[in-house]
């Protein structure tokens, strides 16, 4: 048997094959995909290094538009191999072809034109200060790169979330070391090498395979030449890593766990609120850190909304990536799906009704050596249950009703999590009022996952640190300075 295609590192503009390897396998029917070097200690150490010698090399002095341009050919470098870089996120992850081509894609290369553009237009502040002898103070703004930036990545957006933080990062002159997730290495992988071709100066973008802790991602948290991480995986993870920086005070960017709310009105447009929530619920098979786990619905439309979402999810087609009209791919790897499975079982011991799923589909072909679960709607939890309290991050959602705003805006806020929420209501009064008082980071009205890249990003509580998108990435990947001249 042919050995699996191999996976190499990227460290100071050379690709290296040595070290352990492990598998990579598909989520669709089981199968060795490819296999990834997991870096050591040793070789995370050197990407370290090679970062922090980057920045006093030709790449510490690159002018903003220099940069811009370079990201400009790096997302030119993304857009040349888009086919190859759809069969990577495919494969790795089985989502479908139509997804992976209409959002992972587009948004890479946005991400990276983006902050090249935002970088380039940002204007930073100055002021003037009369003194009492007649003097001035002249003050103004500096920014500087943070220095090496740690960015570490999961596995349900891999080349999305990954390049969301490296478009940015690199934009303000920072050098960054890479740690995609042991579950999706291979967009990352083709990404090294457009890097490489772009031109990327040595040392400025390198990539380490691996996993968490006691492995790569873990020794770069660790380096000590690390100025930030910037980071996007689950809370308990998060705070992993602030533990692992704490004593050297290093600045973090954290986009943790949700456990999302959708809230339902009565006078909302019925049809689009039963497609928005099946959307939110069921998008990416649920791997999505804004997608909705939480229905609340007001109860004179409770009824009908239930049956109309149990239609929704029965009507979505599992399938092969490739397959025409295909809704859903699997969850990322069996281990997850026994996690969701957990929660399935969990559900009906803490007394769900279960309208439709809570199971695995039987195909009868390879898909059955995969990890598909079948969309699945729960009623009859009590708010305190662990399936309404706890992210399950599947293709699951929990619908109970509620009589009125102040009802529903004590449940929705009753949550350790504190991400995103999606109302459907066409009193926009009520709308704005609510979503001022929704203790979220995001907030959609008639919508949901709907994007400007210029917008702050990111939850409060359980959810995360920070806000990254247009100017807040700019302020995070810079260390700002203040100069003041008496004139
Ligand atoms: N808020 C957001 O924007 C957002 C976006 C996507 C996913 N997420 C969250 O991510 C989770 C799913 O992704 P996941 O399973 O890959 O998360 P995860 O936390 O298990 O892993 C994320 C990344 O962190 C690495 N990692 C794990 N432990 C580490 C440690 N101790 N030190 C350093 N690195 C470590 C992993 O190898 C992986 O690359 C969900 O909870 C989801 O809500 C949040
Ligand atoms: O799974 C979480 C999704 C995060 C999405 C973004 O960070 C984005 O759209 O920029």
């Amino acid at each position: 048997m042919s050995r699996p295609a191999l996976l190499p590192l990227y460290i100071n503009g050379r690709f290296e094959e040595e070290g352990q390897r492990f598998d990579n396998i598909s989520p669709v029917d089981g199968r060795l995909l490819n296999q990834a070097v997991e870096a050591d200690a040793a070789q995370v150490a050197r990407a370290v290094q090679a970062a922090s010698d980057a920045l006093q090399g030709p790449w510490g002095r690159y002018s903003v538009p220099e940069r811009a341009a370079l990201l400009h050919k790096v997302a030119d470098g993304i857009q040349a191999r888009f086919d190859d870089f759809v069969a990577a996120e495919v494969a790795d992850t089985g989502r479908p072809l139509h997804l992976a081509r209409t959002l992972d894609l587009p948004r890479a290369i946005a991400n990276f034109r983006t902050f090249a553009d935002l970088a380039v237009a940002q204007v930073d502040d100055c002021c003037e200060t009369p003194q009492a002898d007649g003097g001035l103070l002249f003050n103004y703004t500096v920014r500087k790169p943070l220095g090496v930036v740690a960015v570490i990545a999961p596995w349900n957006l891999p080349l999305l979330l990954l390049t969301w933080k490296l478009g940015p990062a690199l934009a303000m002159g920072n050098t960054v070391v890479c740690k995609p997730s042991e579950e999706t290495p291979s967009s990352a992988a083709l990404l090294a090498e457009v890097m490489y071709n772009a031109g990327v100066p040595a040392g400025v973008f390198n990539l380490v395979h691996g996993f968490g802790p006691g492995s790569a991602g873990e020794f770069l948290t660790r380096a000590p030449q690390i100025s930030a991480v910037s980071f996007t995986g689950e809370s308990r993870t998060g705070s992993a890593i602030m533990k692992a920086v704490a004593d050297g005070v290093k600045d973090i960017s954290f986009e943790l766990g949700g456990k999302n709310a959708a809230v339902v009105f009565a006078d909302a447009d019925f049809d689009a609120a039963v497609a928005g929530v099946a959307r939110s619920s069921f998008f990416n098979t649920g791997q999505v850190c804004l997608c909705t786990e939480r229905v609340y619905v007001e109860r004179p439309i409770f009824d009908r909304f239930v049956a109309a979402l149990k239609a929704r999810a029965e009507g979505l087609k599992l399938g092969y990536p490739d397959e025409d009209g295909v809704d859903l791919g699997p969850l990322v790897s069996r281990q997850h799906r026994e996690k969701v499975l957990s929660y399935f079982a969990l559900a009906r011991e803490e007394g769900a009704v279960v309208i439709t799923g809570g199971e695995t589909p039987q195909f009868g072909d390879a898909r059955d050596q995969g990890a598909y679960v079948r969309p699945t709607i729960w009623t009859g939890l009590p708010d305190h249950a662990r399936c309404v309290r706890e992210e399950i991050f599947g293709p699951v959602c929990h619908i109970a009703p509620f009589d009125d705003e102040e009802e529903v805006l004590r449940r929705v806020n009753d949550s350790p999590y504190g991400l995103a929420c999606a109302l459907w209501t066409q009193r926009l009064d009520r709308a704005h009022r609510l979503a001022r008082r929704v203790q979220v980071g995001i907030v959609w009205v008639n919508a949901w996952y709907a994007r400007d890249l210029r917008t702050p990003f990111g939850g409060s509580k359980l959810s995360g640190l920070g806000r990254e998108g247009g100017r807040h990435s700019l302020d995070f990947y810079s260390e700002i300075s203040n100069v003041c001249v008496k004139l």
